[in-house]
């Protein structure tokens, strides 16, 4: 399924939640969704479930508008993971997810097949309230797999996975991917998103600040590569000198440690220049959270 979003805003009163978005979510596209606390991230996922109404612009899934009486259709073949997935304690997974499946009328016979593919068979008959916190997680993701959505949207989906269930979560998520699902993911955990995704937007206080590929930020920022060498005792000296010839090249020494900042296209004459000095290299290309600092996401330290 395609999103479209039109030069859509949303206000709260005084408050401009998201100010002029435009972009377009292809089906079978993995998105990813990333902005500071307060930055619009929420308002967004629920402008495009249709469960806010926009203040201006339109929200379309495969060309229906999600304000028409036909985007009811269109709703049953979402999943949907908010972010905190609250359920009732005294039931067991088992039931809660039969409940889910009465809701979606999904039926109940997929909820053992589902809860398998979580990885929580095991505990299905166990009540909700001797579950960890990555067992409700992994509960509230296996409510969004019922009926193979081809829409997923998940909300900080990784909170309180550890390493494997975050494994587990995209691996389930690719497959999803593999037969057609268009899926929509936010995170604060960038490290974990940035590999992940096909594209991304940064949102800084409701507005746009960068969509595109990870490559096409990083090239449009032109953040610095950062190459770190280890040197042999009396090396330090003679990295100023070697690199003499080059230009925008900022070095830092620490010992016989060095790392050297430099634009990404000198890289290989950094190296080569270093070359016979070099016990170590290592190469440090910009993150997604440098991506982040530099479009705006500065903000998310105030919280
Ligand atoms: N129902 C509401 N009434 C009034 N203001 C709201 C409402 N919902 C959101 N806002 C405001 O809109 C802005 C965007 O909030 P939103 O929850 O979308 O941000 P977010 O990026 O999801 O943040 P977080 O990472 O903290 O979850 C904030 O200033 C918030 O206070």
């Amino acid at each position: 399924m395609s999103i479209e979003l039109d030069a859509v805003s949303k206000s709260f009163g005084a408050v401009e939640a998201i100010r002029n978005v435009s972009l377009t979510i292809g089906q079978g596209e993995m998105f990813g969704l990333i902005g500071h606390n307060g930055a619009g991230k929420s308002t967004l996922f629920k402008l495009m479930l249709g469960l806010l109404p926009a203040s201006a612009g339109a929200v379309r899934m495969n060309g229906v508008p999600t304000s028409s009486a036909q985007f009811r259709q269109v709703r049953r073949r979402i999943g949907y993971l908010p972010e905190s997935f609250v359920s009732y304690d005294n039931l067991s997974g088992l039931e809660v997810l039969q409940l889910f499946a009465d809701l979606k009328q999904v039926a109940r016979a997929e909820c053992g097949r589902v809860l398998r593919r979580v990885g929580l068979a095991h505990a299905a008959s166990r009540r909700l309230h001797t579950y960890s916190k990555g067992m409700r997680q992994r509960l509230g993701f296996a409510q969004v797999l019922l009926g193979d959505p081809e829409l997923i949207f998940l909300d900080e989906p990784t909170n309180g996975l550890d390493p494997e269930g975050i494994a587990d979560f995209y691996g389930i998520l690719h497959e999803a991917q593999g037969r057609g699902a268009t899926i929509v993911i936010t995170s604060h955990i960038l490290a974990d998103i940035q590999d992940r995704v096909d594209r991304l937007v940064i949102l800084d206080a409701g507005k746009v600040a960068a969509l595109g590929t990870l490559a096409d930020l990083r090239s449009r920022q032109v953040l610095p590569s950062h190459i770190e060498v280890r040197l042999p005792p009396g090396g330090a000296d003679k990295v100023g000198p070697a690199l003499a010839h080059l230009a925008g090249v900022t070095i830092i020494l620490d010992g016989e440690h060095a790392t050297i900042a430099c634009a990404a296209a000198l890289k290989a004459q950094v190296v080569a220049a270093l070359a016979p000095m070099l016990l170590d290299v290592s190469i440090r290309e910009p993150s997604l959270e440098d991506l982040f600092l530099g479009y705006g996401g500065h903000h998310a330290r105030a919280h």
